[in-house]
């Protein structure tokens, strides 16, 4: 074997320094120092030098020993069968061999004993000993070293879900049952937003509220927070009428106790990555929150057989899922000016990878959340991707603070803004939210509006994206730090205003704002050749390179901006409201308002009219907040002009009313999941509207039909759980045509996902 070298040996007693300093600070403080993701990693660096060097193993390695120790302030506890952490692996792939392996191991050892796999959801939560004599929970400890525990008797027995004494009969004299205690995902999104509403700091994550909950001092403490239990083994077996996991399960259920919900028996490898699968998919959904699945052999002949060693059992492993929760540096705080002058601050993080993507940017909201949540800038702050895919930083790190005090700068929110200088003021006194009030020339007021009026709900001007937004006013560059360094300047500002948009289109006579174009260059991100050396190449946007340095044509691009400007100048109504960004009014409210009006030049004279707050607040869909927006807004002469200047470019002001379309829909609710291959979802939902139908966007048993395209979700399990018929694209043209009478069975989507 080869010798262990000075750096390697160096390197070893390092990591195995570091592994047992974040084990304390994680099993005694609560407060790790590292995310879960890095101690896995480190821990497996480790026991990867430990398996080319046995001779470095020791029995105080960190590999030996089940992590934790016990704390001070608790009476340590023996407990009367040892507690096992778990092996893990972190790819299906390792999975498959410890299955295999496994497998064969049992085989060979338990010959006659079918081998079948209980898989359960990991919970992340804090591991509890409770022991029962003569069905009285009379203690109930910490997991610890494994062997003595931390007694939090006291503690736990605030918790109301663990029985005091155990139900029905059969119960061994003395019981050790092993779970795991838990603050669920509602509990804890409730429990925050509590603590946010009286300016406190949000808790960090739930494992860690948990494990601090358990080990408080005061009882009382512990009693006010939201912890519940479910159990997932049992110390001793003798005089236990299972012989293998799941039935003890069942048992451990009979005496009140409570087990998870989510356990399966399985007996193929394909059914446990797929049960992998399924949870993986679904993890947000749970009671609580998962960082993997365990499998565990189910019988106990084989368990037996198979044995343990020093710190994990042989029978079972843990798969964990990748992390989701990181540690990055927070480099800056900056701040954003929104469409409508909100201004928001923002974090600017080392770029990390996390749940799938690399992140370096997320929200703060406003300065009052920057406080409550207690960030510096310099500080190592925990950011997570959970539910959604939206990144958010969770809190600072803060033992990671020590030493560094003079590195870290608090965030100061600026007071004027950073796009055109005006000072900046709350909307109005006690608003938390403060704005930039010069809406009209604000650069980057006006380049979020274009960008807004070309959107998807809106114009839908595809060539009219963000950047050729921002190309087109004058608004700041996109932040460097999302794009590898690179800086772009501001935009050329061709247009000062939304009013001229539509002068831009290619059926305006006048071309001097198109000819303007030929003048912008702006950065556009294009690799130049060999992908990946980080060389950009500066393009313009608007015009196709000569091969001199002047422009010679039109790109693509900027032909095809020309022709969709042209385009949307026919839309309907309610979109050229949604374009016009006046606050409140979204599509619900244009739609509500194109149809009561059903012109430009109508909503004007009823926005004028001496009454009219009190008229249009009573029209269906509007109501008193936007009615106010509507009339503050008309009253601004800019605004005015931007609908003049439209309405002159050739935007077609009003629907025609089309008395042909058949009211096939009246009195259903429709719903519109997944993607149609025909309709856009707004596409979908205008379809239904204009015939007398509501679009929702919930599933319950008030829905008439659900239209279900490709990759719906949860609403279809829901539609079809509650028997409500479900159609795709040709049942839902048969629906649109010939309202409820015209869709025939042959077009009902049914269970097993095909048309009947
Ligand atoms: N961030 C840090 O600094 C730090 C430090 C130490 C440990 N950790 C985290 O803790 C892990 C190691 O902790 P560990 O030794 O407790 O191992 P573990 O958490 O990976 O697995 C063992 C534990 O899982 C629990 N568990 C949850 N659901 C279970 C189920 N259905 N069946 C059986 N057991 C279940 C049990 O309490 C068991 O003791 C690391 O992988 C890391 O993620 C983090």
């Amino acid at each position: 074997m080869v010798g262990v070298n000075d750096s390697l040996r160096s390197e070893y007693e390092q990591l195995a320094d570091d592994v047992r300093r974040y084990r304390f600070a994680y099993y005694n403080e609560d407060a790790p120092l590292v995310s879960d993701a890095e101690f896995d990693r480190l821990f497996g660096r480790l026991e990867e030098i430990e398996a080319l060097h046995p001779e470095l193993v020791s029995n105080d390695s960190p590999t030996q020993e089940v992590g934790g120790d016990v704390s001070a302030a608790f009476s340590p506890v023996e407990h009367l069968s040892r507690m096992y952490s778990l092996e893990d692996v972190f790819s299906t792939s390792e999975l498959s061999v410890w299955l295999e392996r496994a497998g064969t191991n049992a085989a060979t050892q338990a010959p006659h004993e079918r081998l079948r796999w209980l898989c359960e959801v990991k919970i992340d939560g804090l591991a509890v000993n409770l022991l029962y004599r003569d069905g009285r929970l009379v203690r109930a400890a910490t997991r610890g070293d494994g062997t003595t525990g931390e007694d939090v008797t006291h503690n736990v027995l605030t918790i109301k879900s663990i029985p005091t004494e155990l139900a029905g009969s059969g119960w061994p004299a003395e019981v050790e049952v092993r779970g795991e205690i838990f603050i669920s995902s509602a509990e804890f999104a409730a429990y925050n937003e509590n603590l946010v509403a009286q300016g406190k700091a949000p808790l960090a994550n739930p494992r860690n509220a948990a494990a601090g909950s358990i080990r408080q001092k005061d009882p009382a403490e512990t009693a006010k927070r939201p912890l519940s239990m479910f159990v997932h083994g049992i110390g001793v077996r003798e005089g236990l009428v299972a012989a293998s996991q799941h039935e003890t399960y069942d048992l451990l259920a009979a005496w009140g106790l409570p087990v998870s919900p989510y356990s399966e028996l399985l007996d193929t490898e394909d059914e446990v990555l797929d049960y992998i699968g399924r949870f993986g998919a679904s993890r947000h959904e749970l009671i609580h929150e998962i960082d993997g699945i365990v499998v565990k052999a189910d019988a106990f002949a084989i368990q037996r057989s198979l044995g343990y060693t020093s710190r994990v059992p042989r029978w079972a492993v843990a798969y964990k899922y990748p992390p989701e929760e990181v540690h990055t540096r927070l480099l800056d705080i900056k701040v954003d000016v929104g469409r409508t002058g909100r201004v928001t601050p923002y974090a600017v993080m080392e770029p990390v990878f996390v749940a799938g993507s690399t992140v370096s940017r997320a929200t703060l909201h406003n300065q009052d959340v920057v406080k409550a949540k207690n960030v510096k800038i310099g500080d190592t702050v925990i950011l997570r991707k959970a539910g959604d895919v939206i990144p958010e930083v969770l809190g600072p790190v803060l033992p990671l603070r020590e030493g560094r005090e003079d590195e870290l700068r608090d965030f100061v929110m600026p007071t004027e803004c950073p796009a055109c200088g005006t000072g900046l003021r709350p909307a109005k006194e006690g608003d938390v939210d403060i704005r930039c009030p010069n809406a009209e020339t604000c650069p980057a007021q006006l380049t979020e509006r274009v960008a807004h009026l070309a959107g998807r709900g809106a114009f839908d001007i595809e060539a009219l994206g963000d950047e050729a937004a921002q190309a087109l006013t004058a608004g700041p560059g996109p932040d460097p730090a999302e794009n590898d360094g690179v800086v772009r300047p501001s935009g050329a500002g061709v247009i000062t205003n939304e009013a001229q948009i539509f002068d831009l289109a290619e059926g305006h006579d006048d071309d001097t704002l198109r000819a303007a174009l030929a003048d912008v260059k702006v950065w556009r991100e294009k690799r130049s050749k060999g992908e990946g050396t980080g060389v950009w190449e500066l393009a313009p946007y608007f015009y196709t390179k000569g091969t001199k340095a002047k422009p010679s044509a039109p790109s693509k691009n900027t032909l095809n901006l020309f022709r969709e400007l042209e385009k949307a100048k026919t839309r309907p109504l309610w979109r050229v409201l949604v374009g016009l960004s006046i606050r409140h009014v979204g599509p619900t409210a244009s739609r509500a308002l194109a149809t009561r009006y059903g012109s430009m030049d109508a909503i004007r004279a009823a926005v004028a009219a001496e009454t009219a707050r009190e008229d249009l607040a009573e029209v269906d869909g509007v109501g008193s907040i936007i009615a106010n927006a509507l009339v503050d807004w008309f009253n601004v002469d800019w605004h005015r002009n931007v609908v003049d200047s439209w309405q002159a470019a050739g935007v077609k002001m009003e629907d025609e009313q089309d008395e042909s379309m058949a009211k096939t829909l009246e009195s259903l609710t429709v719903v519109v999941t997944g993607t149609l291959p025909n309709f856009s979802r707004d596409e979908a939902k205008e379809a239904i509207i204009v015939r007398g139908g509501k679009a929702s966007g919930s599933v319950s048993k008030k829905t008439s039909y659900l239209v279900a395209g490709e990759a719906a979700g949860s609403k279809l399990d829901k539609a079809l759980s509650l028997g409500v018929p479900v159609l795709g694209e040709e049942g839902f043209r048969a629906l649109l045509a010939g309202g409820p009478d015209g869709v025939g069975d042959e077009l009902l989507i049914t269970n097993d996902g095909s048309a009947e």
